[in-house]
């Protein structure tokens, strides 16, 4: 897992400047492998038919505690980081909110907020399924960053199925990005929202992701979020 170092003043210069980053290689094709076999056969707290919803169609699974070992890793390390990020936003915006340095400590208060499900999930698509532009919010806690890894090889898994990102810029017209990922990279967005540096300070722009068409194979993708849900 993490195979090199990341330099997290890269990922936060390119947060500023696109509203993602790219992690490449975070995992290796075969702890890719073994995520996408463990489809079948690990523990889940629930399954969700996405066109049951209207979420786009395509069926995603909540890992049940404890998670996958690469899963809860990968959570565990990732956020501390990440949460040095957030809290400069938490400035920026205004949004007065500290986000503890150790993952255990914010699920410690989302779990006191009411939120103690576990959120990390792993999503199957199939040819003709997509996923519809979404905010991962699930209560009032809110940790503003995560992270998704692609499992499948493009081209040769699949064709289609692009991750998208938009952003709902105020009193403008929304932006797009297409993200370009290969099998084992990860993208870090944010959940809802971000600051953007404008001539006269900081203002919040609204992001949504979700995932065009697969044209033809079979795509998965692990989700991380930071946050538990109620
Ligand atoms: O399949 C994808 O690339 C997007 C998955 C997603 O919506 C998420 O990880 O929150
Ligand atoms: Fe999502």
């Amino acid at each position: 897992m993490t195979r090199g170092s990341i330099d997290w003043t890269v990922v936060a210069t390119a947060l500023d400047a696109h509203g993602y980053a790219v992690l490449p290689d975070l995992l290796s094709p075969t702890e890719c492998d073994s995520l996408c076999d463990g489809w079948a056969s690990a523990d889940y707290r629930s399954e969700v038919s996405m066109a049951r919803h209207g979420f786009g169609r395509g069926i995603y699974r909540y890992y049940a505690y404890p998670l996958p070992e690469v899963v809860q890793r990968l959570r565990a390390s990732l956020y501390s980081p990440l949460a040095g990020i957030a809290n400069r936003w938490s400035d920026r915006l205004g949004w007065g909110l500290a986000y503890p340095n150790h993952h255990a400590d914010y699920l410690a208060r989302c779990h006191l907020n009411g939120q103690g499900r576990p959120t990390p999930l792993i999503l199957r698509y199939s040819t003709g399924d997509w996923n519809a532009l979404h905010q991962d919010v699930y209560g009032s806690e809110i940790f503003p960053l995560q992270v998704a890894i692609l499992l499948s090889r493009p081209k040769q898994d699949f064709s289609g199925g692009e991750f998208i990102l938009t952003e709902q810029r105020p009193r403008m017209q929304s932006r797009a990005e297409v993200v370009p990922l290969a099998r084992g990279d990860a993208v870090v967005f944010p959940v809802r929202d971000r600051p953007v540096a404008g001539t006269r300070g900081d203002y919040r722009v609204q992001m949504r992701h979700g995932v065009s068409r697969i044209l033809s194979g079979e795509r998965f993708t692990l989700g991380i979020i930071f946050h538990d849900a109620a």
